[in-house]
């Protein structure tokens, strides 16, 4: 590929050096950057943003002008560094492509290119399409948003993006993420979860907020700060913690509060649910935070997107955790842009989560005998 033959010799030595190490080196660091800038953005973009900057989807879900310009930057970032690779994104273009649409769109071109061109970090690469002098068109950053259309499937490399998770807890100035992974042939090889207003140590709150978690297949899971710094090595504890209690979304609408309830109870489990929106739940757990993520369905109907659940599930895999759906089944990400028939997600430690299974399936059964009398 021509991007590689470009590479000046030097560097294509300690690339290929690097790459021996570990498997997706350069992939990760160039999901880093992405997520690192688009991090920046919607940080940014949230003091200033404005009631009519935000729409409603079809499905009733809000997008932001944040959403949007994130998508743009990491979509553009992974095209200029691996520009045959297929992209699984949340959104897409095509409000901002219409006349009504004018004003939202000229303000996510700008946020875009603002955070696209900003001056390059350690690590950061000029061929990514990133640093300063490198503005985009409009034509090409609506592309970039569309290029997240691909139907996702059995094979091949794609990559998917969830460029502002939790988007209500984003606009309620509360925990959300920037969300990355890369799937090969249906297994993930790689996530990033970029968490903008989590704490970096809940023990230490006078050390700031600003996480990104990484996970690659095989190699561990680790926390960094948003700069890159202070890289720590993460494992959920093999011994129960003594404040046994479960993440779950804020959000009623998105998983069963009240199945969570009936599993805490039969489990006799005292402390109540820490309720957090986001992939930041799966960031948390992994750092031993909350003994298990419980996120069972509120309705029939409702199919669980792959970008929101492909880098929670490496990185809890990866610090030693389980992470299957309510039948015990592992998620399948290569039926396309849904976990299709994976209803309910479980994810623990190894042995925590065993016991949540059992619970979950007794609870399921007690809920369906109801159903029936
Ligand atoms: N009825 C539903 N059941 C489960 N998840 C839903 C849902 N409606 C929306 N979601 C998903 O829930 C995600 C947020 O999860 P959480 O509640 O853990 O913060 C949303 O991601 P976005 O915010 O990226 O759209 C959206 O994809
Ligand atoms: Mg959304
Ligand atoms: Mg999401
Ligand atoms: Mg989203």
């Amino acid at each position: 590929m021509h991007h590689v033959v470009r590479r000046p010799f030097l560097r294509q030595i300690l690339h290929r050096s690097y790459s021996m190490s570990l498997p997706y080196a350069t992939e990760k660091q160039v999901a880093v950057a992405a997520v690192r800038r688009a991090c920046h953005l919607t940080s940014s973009v949230f003091n200033k943003l404005v009631k009519n900057e935000t729409l409603t989807k079809g499905d009733k879900s809000p997008v932001t002008v944040g959403d949007y310009a994130a998508q743009a930057v990491i979509s553009t970032i992974l095209h200029h560094a691996f520009p045959s690779d297929f992209i699984v994104g949340e959104e897409d273009a095509a409000e901002l492509r219409e006349e009504s649409g004018a004003g939202l769109r000229d303000r996510i071109i700008a946020l875009a290119n603002e955070a696209l061109t900003g001056e390059l970090g350690l690590g950061d690469n000029v061929e990514w399409g990133i640093g300063p002098g490198q503005e985009k068109t409009t034509e090409q950053l609506l592309d970039a948003i569309d290029r997240g259309n691909h139907p996702g499937g059995r094979t091949g490399r794609m990559w998917t993006i969830d460029p502002i998770d939790g988007t209500k807890g984003f606009l309620r100035g509360e925990q959300y993420a920037v969300c990355l992974s890369l799937i090969v042939d249906a297994q993930v090889q790689l996530g990033v979860i970029g968490c903008p207003n989590l704490l970096v140590d809940p023990a230490e709150p006078d050390l700031g907020r600003g996480v990104i978690f990484v996970a690659a297949k095989g190699h561990g899971a680790e926390q960094m700060r948003l700069s890159g710094a202070n890289p720590t090595p993460l494992k959920i504890p093999s011994i129960l913690p003594s404040e046994f209690s479960f993440l779950e979304s804020v959000e009623a609408a998105h998983s069963s509060h009240s199945f969570n309830d009936r599993v805490s109870t039969l489990l006799n489990i005292t402390h109540s649910p820490v309720r957090m929106d986001s992939q930041a739940k799966y960031g948390c757990l992994a750092r031993g935070q909350g003994a298990a993520y419980l996120r069972m369905p509120t309705g029939v109907g409702y199919r669980e997107k792959i970008w929101d659940h492909a880098p929670g599930t490496i990185l809890v895999e990866e610090a030693g955790g389980v992470v299957t759906d309510s039948r015990g089944l592992p998620l399948d990400f290569g039926l396309g842009r849904t976990l299709g028939e994976n209803f309910g997600v479980i994810a623990g430690g190894l042995g925590v989560h065993a016991r949540v299974l059992e619970a979950v399936q007794t609870a399921g059964t007690e809920q369906e005998a109801k159903a029936k009398a």
